[in-house]
């Protein structure tokens, strides 16, 4: 039985619990366990993940978080720069699953945030969990 950790940018409540719900049901019908720690926004979450992935107490990452356009270009810098610091650390051979929703308005985070429609923190669980598989398969 792995360990998974979710990290959480818990910037819209209501958004975050539909993503740690389709998150945590993939992860338990996988037959692992998950903790979950909450960061203040998206920014913070590959920095989060590169701590915790020092402890070596978890086998894989799943970022979960929505990043709203507003007003300012501060919207591309939120999106772009978690995304790439999330794959700056997949590609130092963490299995992390990207459910960082980067969209137009809260209708978009909706559909994509419920398990029973687009469910992306599902989806990001199960990235997380088949790059696990794959690390084991080349390590062997
Ligand atoms: N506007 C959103 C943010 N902004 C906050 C940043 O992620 C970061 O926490 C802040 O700049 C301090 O370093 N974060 C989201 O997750 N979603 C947003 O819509
Ligand atoms: C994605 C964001 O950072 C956004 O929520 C901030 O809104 P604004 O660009 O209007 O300051």
């Amino acid at each position: 039985m792995a360990k998974l950790l979710i990290v959480e940018a818990r910037f819209y409540d209501h958004l975050n619990d539909l993503l740690l719900d389709g998150a945590r049901t993939a992860i338990e019908e996988a037959g692992h366990k998950h903790e979950t720690i909450t960061v203040p926004g998206a920014l913070e979450v590959p920095g989060a993940i590169a701590m915790a992935a020092e402890s070596g107490r978890y086998d894989g990452f799943v970022a979960l978080g929505v990043v709203i356009r507003g007003e300012t270009y501060h919207f591309e810098v939120v999106s772009n720069e978690s995304a790439r610091g999330l794959m700056a650390l997949s590609m130092d051979s963490l299995a992390i699953g990207n459910g960082i929703l980067t969209v137009e308005n809260e209708a978009q985070a909706l559909t994509r945030a419920r398990r029973t429609e687009k469910d992306k923190g599902g989806e990001a669980a199960k990235a997380a969990l088949r790059m696990m598989e794959l690390r084991e398969k080349f390590a062997g």
